[in-house]
């Protein structure tokens, strides 16, 4: 394991660049820059000759009773388990092989004694074609506490065994080459994924196309490094083209725009796996944590006609029209002398201003007009602006025309008490909060780029590093290329094609056994 993840510490500029670091090895071929073999196989490589390497086992379904568990064993050794577990007709461990990637019903035996702990069925996957790229057994067992038990301690009593450690399956496909970092991020927050959205996000990004994308940037910086790398071999005007340089300042330029246009994304990628923050906010009474409690249809949050019911925070996450929502309801706004009512507030106003979304519930019948202009209470001065949206509540208490002099975008007229207007409320704010963050719907080339604050992290390094080439003038074209071959570097490390080891145990981190 360890092992493993050195052998890609020890090689990380050929990962990026088939020379070496240091301004004099760039002294090369321009087109030795074009690295055409995937790093994931030459990590491949390096890790099937380890040796060392435990074969690893778990139980990768939930623990519980259901109709089926799965067990997953992977490894060098894994034909070995197979031999001495897995009973197919008469015999244990046939000297013939199973035929692999296919279910055989079996019985599953004690090694060494040979009684039956369950019957189920087996797949035998040969490497590489399998999760880890590794050889790897699945045993089909009945789900039951004493089942799984005696399954795993038996594969427990085989001396090559060893239970593997969370997320170990996956860190071995990514050692194998077979996910990079965004597929295994895209894995993990797969399982995670809660809502529709979520699950359209990270499926994109364990489909690799994430991973593409983020290749097809390094590519382009490659590109023009090759073109710098011609120039410092042989200088311009004599065996090479006129405007090499120019036009890699161009495709620098256009590349400096695309990755800027990512970053600018509003961080929707990011705020789509974590769920979008709304605060619900307003004056007290209007009918915020009746909201509350219509969005959650059930009696989350106390209602009643006291003004300063709510007085912390209160946190829900939702699922409203297949998008992550963690909604807050926050204490009334007002002018107060009572301390915990004044935290509360305090607290409600730094919601607003931390959330993604803030939605303005008012009543009605409280509403001040001055002529045709509506005077909201100074309480919220400072929490709205052009992007609030707002909530008019309590329209059974006025007359329909008194609605209708509402004239604020993104807003709507509802009664949390009659249902009047909840309806369309939903379904268009809804729409809006899908509107805002584009994901109408989301196809590859839409999908965000960034899901990760490692990923935006990176990517603003090789937007410094591509800016300092711009800078550079254009005859230092040594210290240019240096300055590229950074950036793609930093690219790099989004896929985990370099550099990685302090990545690597933070995106494993979250993992659980078995997986
Ligand atoms: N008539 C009428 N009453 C409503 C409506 N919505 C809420 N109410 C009532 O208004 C009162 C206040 O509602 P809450 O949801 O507690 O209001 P709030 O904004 O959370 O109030 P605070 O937490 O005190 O700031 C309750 O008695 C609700 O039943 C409505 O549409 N029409
Ligand atoms: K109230
Ligand atoms: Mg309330």
């Amino acid at each position: 394991m360890q092992l493993g993840i050195r052998s890609i510490k020890a090689r990380p500029t050929t990962a990026i660049l088939p020379f070496p670091s240091g301004i004099l090895s760039l002294h090369r071929c321009a087109a030795s820059v074009h690295c055409p073999v995937p790093l994931h196989r030459n990590i491949a490589s390096v890790v099937r000759s380890d040796a060392q390497r435990a074969t690893i086992y778990a139980l990768s379904t939930p623990h519980g009773k259901a109709g089926v568990g799965v067990v997953r064993v992977s490894g060098p050794d894994v034909v070995e388990v197979w031999r001495q577990m897995v009973k197919r007709g008469k015999k244990i461990g046939q000297d013939q092989l199973p035929e692999p990637w296919k279910m055989h019903r079996c019985d599953i035996v004690n090694p060494g004694k040979g009684d039956l702990l369950d019957n189920g069925m087996a797949v035998l996957f040969r490497a590489p074609r399998s999760f880890t790229t590794e050889d790897v057994l699945e045993l089909h067992i009945h789900s039951g506490h004493a089942i799984i038990s005696s399954v795993l301690r038996a594969l427990g009593e085989l001396p090559f065994c060893r239970p593997a450690e969370p997320g170990e399956f996956t860190r071995r496909a990514f050692m194998g080459g077979r996910l990079d970092l965004t597929q295994v991020e895209g894995l993990k927050d797969l399982i995670d994924a809660d809502t529709e959205s979520q699950r359209r996000i990270a499926l994109n990004a364990v489909g690799g196309s994430m991973r593409e994308r983020y290749d097809n940037i390094r590519q382009e910086i490659i590109k023009c490094l090759a073109f710098m790398e011609a120039l410092i071999d042989f200088g311009e005007g004599e065996d090479i083209e006129d405007g090499v340089y120019e036009q890699a300042r161009q495709r620098v330029l256009d590349l400096c725009t695309t990755i800027q246009g990512h970053l600018h994304d509003k961080r929707r990628g990011e705020i789509m796996r974590s769920g979008i923050r709304l605060a619900i906010f307003g004056p007290p009474n209007a009918g915020k944590s009746s909201l509350l409690n219509f969005l959650a249809q059930r009696e989350a949050a106390i209602v009643t006609p006291v003004p300063g019911t709510t007085r912390d925070i209160l946190e829900l996450s939702l699922d409203i029209g297949g998008l992550p929502v963690i909604i807050s309801d926050t204490a009334g706004l007002r002018a107060t002398t009572d301390l915990v009512e004044s935290i509360g507030i305090e607290r409600a106003r730094n919601a607003v201003q931390g959330a993604d979304i803030s939605l303005c519930v008012l009543s009605l019948s409280d509403i001040v007009f001055s002529g045709k202009k509506m005077v909201l209470p100074s309480s919220l001065d400072g929490l709205v602006n052009e992007n609030t949206f707002y909530l008019f509540n309590k329209a059974d208490l006025v007359p329909p025309e008194h609605a209708q002099l509402v004239q604020v975008r993104k807003a709507w007229v509802t009664s949390l008490n009659t249902g009047q207007g909840t309806t369309e409320f939903l379904a268009q704010f809804s729409e809006a909060l899908r509107s805002n963050y584009d994901l109408g719907d989301a196809n590859n080339s839409q999908a965000p780029l960034i899901t990760h604050a490692r990923h935006r992290a990176h990517l603003e390094t090789a937007l410094d590093f591509l800016k300092a080439f711009l800078e550079t003038p254009s005859e230092e074209v040594v210290l240019g290329a240096e300055e590229l071959r950074y950036a793609a570097q930093a690219i790099g490390k989004v896929s985990g094609l370099i550099d990685v080891e302090d990545i690597l145990d933070s995106v494993f981190r979250d993992f659980c056994i078995g997986k």
